[in-house]
């Protein structure tokens, strides 16, 4: 099922939160909203699922205009950051729920039920915890037993709000990662809405940036990330240096760096401020003399500058945007 938003926009009062969207997510893609709290990324998952109506434009699915249908006709699947599973119902009859209250001409009969609900189950591993009710599950279960439910109805899009967004970083990567697998085995035109980076570009095909009720950019997450159509982008999308040279203000990420501990040429010079291990690489924050905003750099762990560096000494570097 392909979504075709177009022209979309959306104001509440005098605020404009979306302003003429326009968006094709081809059959099958997973697509991620990306963009800063307030950027109009819900409400966009709002209309598109039929939540919310916009004032003006159109949402098509597979060449079928649906803006005039309610979200019951819609036939789409839902996730949201907070469970909203259901605590007086154990797990099995939580992801069972949609297919019983389906009309009865169209609802399967129990045994095809409990055959589909294992089968779902399976699909997000947890088969194992069809007789728990929702508080013996932990959080991230959780969220995985909402995802098995609102595949129950085959739906032919899933929406997903933050849905890892009240989990621990831990949980959050673990869980990310798996969506993205499930989504290669089972390919439902899913759109995610996520204020996170390294979510967006580690789930998405596609990532669409938003910044104040428009969109900056859409494309792959390489794309975005290695050619961001503006500044906006390139900030959003990871840990940015701004350096004026000569005339010039350069933008270069902590890894595009290299790092002397001898004065080169075309180096500059600056005060190491911090240096953070993390794991493989390590972080240094450079003061610059005359320059407000400090430089991050990041290197292997194993650099030769690295060795026996300490707060305070002086290492010279030279920003190598595109390394
Ligand atoms: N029902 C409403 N009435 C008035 N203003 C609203 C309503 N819903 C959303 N807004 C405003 O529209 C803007 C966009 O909201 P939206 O929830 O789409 O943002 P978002 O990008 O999803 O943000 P977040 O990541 O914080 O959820 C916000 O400034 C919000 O305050």
């Amino acid at each position: 099922m392909s979504i075709e938003v177009s022209n979309v926009s959306k104001q509440f009062n005098q605020f404009k939160a979306l302003n003429e969207i326009n968006l094709n997510i081809a059959s099958g893609e997973l697509v991620a909203l990306l963009g800063p709290s307030g950027c109009g990324k819900t409400t966009l998952l709002r209309i598109i699922a039929g939540l919310e109506t916009p004032d003006s434009g159109r949402i098509v699915f597979h060449g079928e205009d649906v803006s005039g249908r309610d979200v019951r006709d819609r036939n789409v699947g839902f996730v949201f950051q907070h469970y909203a599973l259901f605590r007086h119902m154990t797990v099995f009859d939580n992801v069972a729920f949609g297919l019983r209250m389906k009309p009865r001409r169209e609802r399967p009969n129990e045994t095809v039920i409990k055959q589909k609900v294992h089968d779902l189950l399976g699909l997000v591993q947890l088969d194992w915890l069809a007789d728990r009710y929702p508080d013996q599950l932990s959080g991230g279960q959780r969220q995985r037993i909402a995802l098995a439910r609102a595949l129950a109805v085959e739906p032919k899009v899933l929406l997903l709000d933050e849905p890892f967004g009240a989990l621990d970083a831990k949980v959050r990567k673990e869980l990310r990662r798996w969506l993205a697998r499930l989504h290669e085995e089972v390919h439902l035109t899913s759109v995610f809405v996520t204020h996170d980076q390294e979510e967006a570009m580690e789930v998405a095909d596609r990532i669409v940036v938003m910044n104040k009720g428009v969109i900056e950019q859409i494309g792959s997450p390489a794309e975005v990330y290695s050619q961001p159509a503006s500044d906006f982008v390139y900030h959003f999308l990871g840990d940015a240096n701004q350096l004026q040279i000569g005339d010039r203000q350069v933008l270069f990420r902590p890894h595009e760096i290299a790092l002397s501990r001898q004065a080169e040429a075309d180096y500059r010079a600056a005060h190491v401020h911090a240096i953070r291990p993390l794991g493989a690489v390590t972080r240094i924050t450079l003061k610059v003399d005359g320059h407000d905003q400090d430089i991050e750099a990041q290197v292997a762990q194993d650099h030769a500058s690295l060795v026996g560096l300490t707060r305070g000494e002086t290492l010279y570097f030279r920003p190598q945007p595109g390394l």
